[in-house]
Order: C-alpha cells, then sequence, then structure tokens
C-alpha cells in the first residue's frame, strides 16, 4: 500500500490523505511518515535505521543546502520532523486534511480565534471549559470580539445570534464542559453555512477524542482538542491539537502558529504520539468503567449528566455523532456541603482538574476549572455550584465504586441518610 501525501507549498508539514482506511483502532497504532510515498502501515520511519519508535529530533536549526534555499525544514518553530509525524498521524486519525499540534488546548483555540479580527463576532455555548470562557473574554475586552454566549442545545439560540456580515465563528463544545450537554453539529454547521457563508463552524472534541467522534465528518470546519487529555493520556504533557478540513483554512492555521512559535516542542510531540497509540484500549475501559459508575449513581437517586444515560435529553442525537458516551460524568448532590464531603473523602478517586487520563479523578468545576467563571455568570448560567465531576479511569471498577460509595455515606448522600435530598 502506497500514500499520497502532498506536502504544502509554504510549509514542511504535510496534508495527509491515505488511500485506504482501516477501523479506528488499527490506524491509531499504524504511524506513516509525513511524506515517505512508500512506506506502508507500521514502517514508518524515513530514517536511516528504521528506527521502530519515531526519533526525537532536538534541534532548532537545520543545515542548508545553500544562500538561496533550504531543505525540508530550517527552524524547528516553523516545522520539526517530529511534529510533522504527529500531525500527520492525528490528521489521518481525525480525518483532517492537515493536523497541527501546539503547545496546549488553550493555545490551539487562541490559534483558532486569531483567525477572527476585531469588529468580527463570535457564537459560543453557555455551558463551556472556564478557560475557553477566559480567552473568549479577554477577547472582547482586548481584540473587539464580541462573543455571544447561548444554549447550544437549540440550534434555533444559535440562529437568533448569527449575523451573517459579523458572525466569523461558532464554537461548539460537545458535551460540554462540565454539564455534558449535546448540541447538534450537523444541523448547526448547515444553518451557519448557509446563513453565514463566512464563518467556520469550529468543534472542541476533547471529551470525545477522534475515537470516539470526527466532527468534521459532521460537516465542521475545523476540530480541536485538548491533547493534555485523552490523546496523550497520562498526564504527563500539554498539547493542543487541531484539524483543519480544508487546505485553504489549515493555510491560515499553519500562518498563526508559525507567526505565534506555539507549534509543541519535538519531545512532547514524540509523547503524544506514543499516548495516542493507546488511544482505542484506555477509551473502551474507561467508557466501560464510566457506564458502571453513571449506573450506580443513578441507581442511588442523583441526577446524573451522561450522554451515555437513557434519561439524558440528547441522548439519541448523540448516538448519532458519536460511537459511545465517554468517561467524563457529572453529578448533582442537591447541597454545596455535602459535595464538598463527598470529594474530600474519596482516597482513590484523585482530587484534580483535568480528564482523560488513566487514573481516575474527582473535582468540584465551580471551586476549580470553572472557578475563573465569575459566580454571578456561573449563576445566570445555570452551572451549579454542588455539581461534582468524575474522570474515570481504567481502574478495577469495583475499587472505585467501592471508594465511591464510601465517600458518599461519609458524606451522608446514599438514601436513607438524613442530609440527601
Ligand atoms: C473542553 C476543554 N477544552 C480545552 C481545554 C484546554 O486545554 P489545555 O489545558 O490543554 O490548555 C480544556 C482543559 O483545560 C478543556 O476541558
Ligand atoms: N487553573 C487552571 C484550571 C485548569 S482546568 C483543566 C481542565 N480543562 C478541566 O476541565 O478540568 C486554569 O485556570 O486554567
Amino acid at each position: 500500500m502506497t500514500n499520497v501525501l502532498t506536502p504544502e507549498p509554504d510549509s514542511p508539514t504535510a496534508a495527509f490523505q491515505p488511500l485506504k482506511r482501516y477501523r479506528p483502532a488499527t490506524e491509531l497504532v499504524h504511524i506513516e511518515a509525513p511524506s515517505d510515498h512508500t512506506s506502508g502501515p507500521g514502517t514508518a520511519i524515513r530514517d536511516p535505521y528504521q528506527a521502530a519508535s519515531v526519533p526525537i529530533y532536538q534541534t532548532a536549526t537545520f543545515k542548508q543546502p545553500s544562500a538561496n534555499g533550504s531543505g525540508e525544514y530550517d527552524y524547528s518553530r516553523s516545522g520539526n520532523p517530529t511534529r510533522s509525524h504527529v500531525e500527520s498521524h492525528l490528521a489521518k486519525i481525525m480525518h483532517a486534511q492537515r493536523a497541527f499540534v501546539v503547545s496546549s488546548g488553550m493555545s490551539a483555540l487562541d490559534v483558532i480565534l486569531r483567525l477572527v479580527k476585531a469588529g468580527e463576532e463570535i457564537v459560543a455555548g453557555d455551558d463551556l471549559y472556564g478557560g475557553t470562557n477566559r480567552l473568549l473574554t479577554y477577547l472582547g475586552t482586548h481584540g473587539g470580539v464580541r462573543t455571544h454566549h447561548v444554549d447550544t442545545t437549540r440550534p434555533e439560540a444559535i440562529v437568533k445570534v448569527l449575523d451573517p456580515q459579523r458572525t466569523r465563528m461558532v464554537l461548539l463544545e460537545t458535551p460540554t464542559n462540565p454539564l455534558i450537554k449535546i448540541a447538534d453539529i450537523p444541523t448547526i454547521a448547515d444553518l451557519v453555512h448557509a446563513q453565514c457563508p463566512d464563518a467556520l463552524v469550529v468543534v472542541d472534541n476533547t471529551m470525545m477524542s477522534p475515537y470516539l467522534q470526527r466532527p468534521l465528518e459532521l460537516g465542521a470546519d475545523v476540530v480541536y482538542h485538548s491533547g493534555t487529555k485523552y490523546l496523550s493520556g497520562h498526564h504527563d504533557l500539554m498539547a493542543g491539537v487541531i484539524g483543519a478540513k480544508t487546505s485553504a483554512t489549515a493555510d491560515r492555521i499553519y500562518h498563526v502558529i508559525n507567526a505565534t512559535g506555539c507549534g509543541l516542542s519535538p519531545f512532547d510531540s514524540w509523547l503524544l504520539l506514543r499516548g495516542v497509540k493507546t488511544l482505542a484500549v484506555r477509551m473502551e475501559k474507561q467508557q466501560a468503567n464510566a457506564v458502571l459508575i453513571a449506573n450506580y449513581l443513578i441507581s442511588r437517586g442523583f441526577r446524573v449528566h451522561y450522554p451515555g444515560n437513557p434519561a439524558h435529553p440528547q441522548y439519541a442525537l448523540h448516538r448519532t455523532m458519536a460511537s459511545g458516551p465517554g468517561a467524563v460524568l457529572s453529578f448533582e448532590t442537591g447541597d454545596v456541603t455535602t459535595s464538598e464531603r463527598i470529594v474530600e473523602s474519596t482516597k482513590l478517586w484523585g482530587i484534580s482538574v483535568s480528564f482523560g487520563c488513566v487514573n481516575s479523578l474527582i473535582s468540584m468545576p465551580c471551586r476549580m476549572s470553572h472557578a475563573s467563571i465569575p459566580a454571578h455568570v456561573r449563576q445566570a448560567r445555570a452551572l451549579p455550584e454542588d455539581l461534582i465531576r468524575l474522570c474515570v479511569g481504567i481502574e478495577d471498577p469495583q475499587d472505585l465504586l467501592e471508594d465511591l460509595e464510601s465517600a458518599l455515606a461519609i458524606a451522608g448522600a446514599l438514601p436513607g441518610d438524613p442530609m440527601m435530598l
């Protein structure tokens, strides 16, 4: 099998157009060289020694053959072979025309938001990651770009604020962080493209990862992930991953990355590439554990937010877009102090922000990941202060359940306990 790989004229990173597709779990582990026209899956490395692991090109500069032209690479801000490997691999996984890896998920969003100019507008959700809200707010106060925050579970709410003269981006999280709401990507993309042909539909796919959901196939123009989470899987690096549907959009994104210098370092690119190979097995196990945990909490009478719960308002919609519900869920106890006691009484579940790691985590979004959203804004957007978010890992589920039940009992939050609502 050969690949048709076309390097972009203005950059050393390559567009990836495989001739044959395998199932996601297979594609994840077979890494192909970004501009090697002869190698097949698993024979990736274009180095003289045929190294089984992609080498880390820990260099800032590359020697040039002459004063008048560089080789494939000249400077690692503009491009680096280790980075190119992970980018072409992720383009394949995300079904993107081209992909980019940058220094964090927020950096990925920053790059994408730089495509919007002062005076133009963005539409985004009213339930979204706190850091995303912070950057959009900053862009409003410092960059003259207004964001309308609306309920993205209702396409009509988005349509209401679309302005063909001004709207240049519609930014969706689905599922949202932390209330796990679902947005209808195909319907929203059709409506936005029809009414605002100059607007990009951008999806933050961090919670699903490309293993479960591929927004570019659903109508989005740009997808991004915090690579800090499922894609790397071990909380040992920060990374952001961007996928573009067209080469025109990709060129604009590459220009910003090179101009601002946020491309991922060679070592972190290597770590990300190593992590992504096990995405399928990690996600399958984490998701299976999450289903058990969700069912347990539902059976105990809690209000659980999880798209694997048939009572979730967009349960059916989510199933049309994604191949699974993922491994992040949140639940309400009805009382902030009870929630604090639960979180602080767990032993196995680590109190930590973030998700997508192999070990299980517990957090209170309003105190942690979403604390940067002012309290009055959280209240106006109906983000419950007592909300607990669980990021389920790969441990033995019985240990996770026992630890959670013990914490619920200590906090007096089990049915029959006086504090349980
Ligand atoms: C949904 C979502 N998007 C983006 C980010 C930003 O990613 P990073 O922490 O890698 O900058 C996060 C968390 O940080 C997140 O939860
Ligand atoms: N102190 C950080 C908090 C990071 S939250 C990380 C992650 N997205 C999550 O949802 O847990 C900050 O202020 O950004």
